[in-house]
């Protein structure tokens, strides 16, 4: 009903504003959009389920999340894809990863610091009742 309605509203504004801000942050620029297949042919064979920041965005929009949970298990795929298709001690690989392990560490601490968890218990109710 009317409230359900409410509540997911303030969910996306919510979730749109956590991407946005990850969005502008300079270390997470490799993650802002889809990897480009031309550039990293061999991507799409070794990573099942890419994910980015455009595409989370795209994903509030279309409103896919109903709790920040289900964001978030979105979001943690961007940081463990990185882990995974960069796993080589070389420079480039290492850089990538200091940044998965940022960007992780950020969508922990914004959740932790900015969600209530009474929100996010009403969230997971509307979902059960769904
Ligand atoms: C988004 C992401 O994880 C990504 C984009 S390029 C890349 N890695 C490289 O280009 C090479 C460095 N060793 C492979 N990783």
């Amino acid at each position: 009903e009317e409230q359900e309605e409410d509540v997911l509203r303030e969910l996306r504004l919510f979730l749109r504003n956590v991407t946005e801000r990850l969005s502008l942050d300079r270390r997470f620029k490799a993650f802002t959009k889809p990897v480009d297949i031309e550039e990293v042919p061999d991507y799409m064979l070794v990573i099942r389920k890419p994910m980015d920041l455009s595409t989370l965005l795209t994903n509030i929009d279309e409103q896919k999340y109903v709790t920040v949970g289900e964001f978030v298990s979105d979001a943690d795929l961007i940081w463990q894809n990185a882990l995974e298709y960069n796993p080589d001690s070389d420079p480039m690989d290492r850089h990538i990863r200091h940044r998965a392990c940022a960007l992780k560490d950020t969508v922990r601490a914004i959740i932790r610091d900015e969600l209530d968890e009474d929100f996010e218990r009403v969230c997971e109710e509307v979902k059960e009742s769904r």
